[in-house]
């Protein structure tokens, strides 16, 4: 045992001092989302596929044979395709791509619901992969008293590819911090009541004003490898809960409102049925002008706006079809901000609600 010895006529003073203790009694709210590059240019898009595709829950590979074609064949190529598609969506005003703009929009609107002063609950946003990180606005809330933290991790149904490595980014942030806050983590929520209404309200609204009326109403959702769901991953069995619930509120049955799944990477087997080429057989059945939406997406992305919106679109109007209408996301609308702000109340119960 060592003891600190007090030099003659300080008896009773330390000869170190405390820091001063933070204050601990503010509530973090962090919204996270997938990520996206700081730019269209090669360099830009190569960094963030490269931290994205680098990431093990995303490609359940061995290191040692995927980084050699990752960082060889595929991130040679793949950014120039990327970077095209990045380009037609980009948001020019602000330098940046929708899902940041929308990602950032979605945190503010929470914040004007529960000021900061009167609150005591903190709101901030980052990226799971690119810039704002989990690490940094993490530290960031802590640093501004948070000692307790809820995580959002923006995506109704649960995946290992997304949900998990978000998780994953914050609880690595944590290793490295003395004093940790308390954690939550907001589960995924595929027929929450509060999103399905939000979802179905923004469906009507949008096929209201179109004008024209679908034969078709397709939900589409990012795609994953089967693999993945034979493995356990529950993603397929909660975009099957949100299509359920959501043609239940819609009062659409399975066939005026099919469910696909868009976006493969990689020659192997993914959920069916492709979106892509699922689209691309209606005229034949004589199906001529169909609506899309993508329940899987809080926010418009590449993934919607250029995938969906443009090249489906395309695809679609090439082989016979006459109309095709892309429903926007939930963004930054009022039903986003309600549905989020239920979800972070309910889930913040316990730790005191920004209301109470
Ligand atoms: C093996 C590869 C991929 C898996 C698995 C995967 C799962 C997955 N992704 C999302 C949501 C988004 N993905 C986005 C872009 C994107 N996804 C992949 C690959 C996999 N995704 C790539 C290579 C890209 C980049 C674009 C491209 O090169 O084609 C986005 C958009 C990001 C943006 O900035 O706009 C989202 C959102 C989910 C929900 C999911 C699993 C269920
Ligand atoms: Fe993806
Ligand atoms: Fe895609």
């Amino acid at each position: 045992m060592s003891y600190i010895e007090c030099p003659p006529g300080q008896a009773g003073k330390p000869s170190w001092s405390e820091p001063a203790p933070a204050q601990a009694g503010r509530i973090g709210v962090l919204l996270v989302n997938l990520g996206t590059p700081d730019g269209t240019g090669y360099w830009a898009i190569r960094r963030y596929l490269s931290e994205f595709l680098s990431d093990r829950r995303v490609i359940e590979a061995s290191p040692l044979w995927w980084q050699p074609l990752l960082q060889g064949v595929i991130l040679s190529r793949r950014p120039f395709r990327t970077g095209a598609a990045y380009r037609e969506i980009w948001n020019r005003e602000k330098d940046e791509s929708p899902l940041r703009s929308f990602t950032r929009a979605q945190a503010e609107n929470l914040r004007a619901l529960w000021p900061e002063e009167s609150t005591g609950v903190v709101v901030d946003w980052a990226m799971r992969y690119g810039q704002p990180s989990v690490a940094e606005r993490l530290q960031g809330l802590v640093d501004q008293g948070c000692g307790r933290v809820l995580l959002v991790p923006l995506y109704p149904q649960y995946s290992a590819t997304t949900t998990a490595t978000v998780n994953d980014a914050a609880f690595r942030a944590l290793m490295r911090m003395r004093r940790q806050p308390a954690i939550r983590t907001l589960p995924s929520f595929p027929d929450h009541p509060a999103y399905i209404r939000a979802m179905a309200e923004r469906i009507r609204a949008s096929l209201q004003q179109l004008g024209w009326e679908p034969e078709l109403l397709i939900g589409s959702f990012h795609g994953l490898p089967r693999r993945y769901v034979e493995a356990g991953d529950p993603y397929m069995r909660e975009c099957k809960r949100t299509m359920v619930a959501l043609r239940q509120e819609l009062g659409l049955d399975a066939e005026r409102f099919p469910m696909t799944f868009q976006s493969r990477f990689g020659r192997e087997p993914w959920l069916e049925p492709y979106t892509d080429d699922y689209v691309a057989s209606l005229p034949a059945r004589g199906i001529r002008r169909i609506a899309v939406v993508a329940p899987g997406f809080l926010s418009d992305c590449v993934e919607t706006l250029e995938e969906l919106g443009s090249e489906l679109r395309e695809e679609f109007l090439g082989v016979g079809g006459t109309r095709f209408h892309l429903l926007p996301c939930l963004n930054d609308s009022a039903g986003a901000t309600s549905f989020l702000a239920t979800l972070v109340q309910e889930e913040l119960a316990g730790w005191s609600s920004p209301h109470g």
